[in-house]
């Protein structure tokens, strides 16, 4: 197990990042820290722009049209925005998974292979040692072991989840971003992923958007409160759920609006 110092150093950062899909702000002046095998919450009502800004950390907003952005990002102290910056290798180091699971329609083997495979690995023997430690990891190993030739869309859903997670975990990321990963789980495939999330956070550095506040109060090390494309504020998770500093955060936590 990774070792966790105390104060941990800030793996990825924003300052005051605005992002506009043409001319709407989604989100505006924002500055976070993601500290290292951290779980980070982002919390907030729909549309105040969650999502937009965990997909800045691994530029997916890139792939949508007409977006601009101003302010930084960083990872391990470097800006993601470099003009030398590769993507693809920005988006092995920052994997995503996301709300909805999204198996390709092959075997389940193939699936936790694909990014191997695109990455150039051919070795039979080394694919199926890394296959079989993403499975694991993502705590779905024992469920598929007799059945890896099978097609994943025949998994149930929450298997299909952790497939998911297994599948951005074999190119070996240093963040892993989620968004809403259990939203359209059950209750029981929801605690297997949330408790699949308490261990990664010793391998991997979390970031993740979730609707229930539930969720972030039982997962997260620290949690952003997000209102209108706006930071209101962040802080460790307890102290944002019992003793936040702003009016706005507590009537969101208190469940006066949402
Ligand atoms: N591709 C897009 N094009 C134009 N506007 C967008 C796009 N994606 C998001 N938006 C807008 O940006 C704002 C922030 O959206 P975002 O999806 O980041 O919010 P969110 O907090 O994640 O919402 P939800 O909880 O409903 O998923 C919203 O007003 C939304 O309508």
């Amino acid at each position: 197990m990774t070792f966790q110092p105390n104060s941990p150093r800030i793996k990825m950062e924003a300052r005051a990042l605005t992002l506009r899909y043409g001319s709407k702000v989604a989100i505006r002046e924002v500055s976070l820290a993601i500290p290292e095998h951290r779980v980070t919450a982002m919390i907030g009502p729909s549309g105040c722009g969650k999502s937009t800004f965990l997909r800045s950390l691994n530029r997916m907003n890139d792939l949508i049209p007409h977006t601009h952005h101003t302010g930084t990002i960083s990872l391990d102290g470097m800006s993601i925005h470099d003009r030398n910056v590769d993507v693809v290798d920005l988006r092995r180091r920052v994997g995503m998974v996301f709300q909805k699971s999204n198996p390709f329609p092959k075997s389940i083997f193939e699936n936790v292979a694909y990014g191997l495979r695109v990455g150039g690995l051919k070795n039979k023997a080394e694919l199926a040692v890394r296959v079989e430690k993403s499975l694991r990891g993502a705590a779905l190993w024992d469920e598929v072991k007799d059945r890896l030739d099978d097609s994943a869309l025949g998994l149930s859903g929450g298997q299909q989840q952790r497939l998911c997670i297994a599948r951005a975990m074999a190119v070996e990321p240093e963040v892993l971003l989620m968004d809403e990963p259990a939203s359209a789980l059950d209750p029981i495939a929801t605690a297997k992923i949330e408790e699949l999330i308490y261990v990664l956070k010793a391998t991997y550095t979390i970031a993740i958007v979730t609707h229930n506040m539930q969720q972030a109060a039982r997962v997260s090390d620290r949690t952003a409160f997000f209102y209108m494309g706006e930071l209101v504020e962040c802080g460790p998770t307890e102290q944002i759920f019992t003793n936040p500093h702003e009016k706005r955060t507590e009537d969101y936590v208190t469940g006066k609006f949402g």
